[in-house]
C-alpha cells in the first residue's frame, strides 16, 4: 500500500541549530501515529513541515505523493492546531459556512459536519459562548472539511474533559476506519497508549523508537510487576516461597524480567491455595517514554 506520508531522512536546521536530524518514518492509510516528545522535541517543527508551512533543510516529505504546501498536498490535508482560534461573533455554523465556501465547497453541508462532531444543537449559537471542548469540536468539524486523507492534530485534546477526549478519539477512529491518516502530538501518554496504533518518540529532533506498545515493550525490555495478596494467614510462607517479594502485610510486590515472567508465574501458580490475587503489571507507555528519554540523557 502506498504510505499516505512519507518522510525520509529529514533534517531541519535554524541558525545551524538542529531541530530535527535524520528522521524517516511513513504513516499509512487508516492508521492512527502518536508524536510524543518533550518540549522541544521537534514536533511543531515536522508538523510544519508536513503542511509545507515551513520548508526542510534536508530530505524528503511527500504527502499523498506530493510536496507538502502543493494545492495537490493541501487539498488532501487538514491541520487543527492545539488552540483552535474561531471569531467569537460567528455562530458555528456561520464559521463552518465561511470555511466550506473558502475550500470551494458546498456550503450546504456545515450543519452535517457539526452533526458528526456532537455540536448540532449549539450550530447557531454564537461561538463566544462556547466551551473550551465545544471550540475544539469546531476546529475538528473545520478539520473534516473535504473528506481529508491525512490529518494532523497538534496537541488535539488538551484542556478537554474526559468525556470530551473519549469523544475526540470516537471520531477519530471512524475517521481511520473510512481511511485517513491520522498523526497527532501529544503529552498525554495514557489516552495515546489506549487510542492510537503506533507511537513515535522523539527526543531532541532524533527518532528514538517507533512502533505499537506491543513493540515498544518488547524492544525496551523493562521489568514487569507482579502484585500478590495473600490469603489470610498464608503472606509468611509466600515470602518464604519467593524470597525475591517485597511484603506489606497481606500483599507481595515483585520485579521481573520479560524473560523470567513466565517462569514466575508458574513458581506464582504452585502456591494458588494460599493467594486470593495476583495481578500483572506490563510497564506503561510513561515507563517506555522515560526509558528511551534517558537513553538521550533528558
Ligand atoms: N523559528 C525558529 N527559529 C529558531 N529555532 C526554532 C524555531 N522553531 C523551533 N525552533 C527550535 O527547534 C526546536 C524544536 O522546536 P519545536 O517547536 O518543534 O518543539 P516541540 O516538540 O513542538 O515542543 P513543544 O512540546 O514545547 O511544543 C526547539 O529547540 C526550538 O527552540
Amino acid at each position: 500500500m502506498t504510505p499516505i506520508l512519507t518522510i525520509s531522512h529529514l533534517t531541519k536546521r535554524f541558525d545551524g541549530v538542529a531541530a530535527l536530524t535524520d528522521l524517516s518514518v511513513s504513516v499509512a492509510a487508516g492508521e492512527r501515529v502518536a508524536l510524543l516528545g518533550h518540549n522541544g522535541a521537534g514536533k511543531s517543527t515536522l508538523m510544519k513541515i508536513i503542511l509545507g508551512l515551513i520548508p526542510a533543510t534536508e530530505g524528503s516529505v511527500t504527502v499523498c505523493g506530493a510536496a507538502p504546501g502543493s494545492a495537490e498536498a493541501r487539498d488532501q490535508v487538514a491541520y487543527l492546531p492545539e488552540n483552535a482560534a474561531f471569531h467569537p461573533a460567528l455562530t458555528g455554523l456561520e464559521q463552518i459556512t465561511h470555511y466550506l465556501r473558502l475550500r470551494g465547497q458546498d456550503p450546504a453541508v456545515a450543519t452535517g459536519l457539526l452533526d458528526r462532531v456532537g455540536l448540532g444543537h449549539a450550530a447557531r449559537r454564537r461561538i463566544g459562548t462556547y466551551s473550551k471542548g465545544m471550540r475544539q469540536r469546531v476546529g475538528l468539524a473545520q478539520a473534516l472539511i473535504g473528506r481529508p486523507r491525512l490529518m494532523v492534530l497538534d496537541e488535539p485534546t488538551s484542556g478537554l474533559d474526559p468525556v470530551s477526549r473519549r469523544d475526540f478519539y470516537t471520531l477519530l477512529d471512524g475517521m481511520a476506519a473510512d481511511g485517513t491518516a491520522i498523526l497527532l502530538s501529544s503529552h498525554a501518554l495514557t489516552e495515546v497508549e489506549a487510542r492510537t496504533d503506533r507511537i513515535l518518540i522523539l527526543s531532541k529532533g532524533r527518532l528514538m523508537a517507533t512502533g505499537s506498545m506491543a513493540d515498544l515493550r518488547r524492544a525496551a525490555d523493562l521489568p514487569v510487576q507482579m502484585h500478590l495478596t495473600a490469603i489470610n494467614g498464608y503472606a509468611t510462607d509466600i515470602a518464604a516461597a519467593l524470597p525475591a517479594a517485597i511484603r506489606t502485610g497481606a500483599d507481595l510486590r515483585l520485579t521481573c524480567t520479560q524473560g523470567e515472567k513466565l517462569d514466575l508465574l508458574a513458581r506464582i501458580t504452585d502456591l494458588r491455595p494460599k493467594l486470593a490475587d495476583v495481578e500483572i503489571v506490563p510497564p506503561s507507555l510513561e515507563d517506555i517514554y522515560t526509558h528511551y528519554s534517558k537513553r538521550d540523557g533528558q
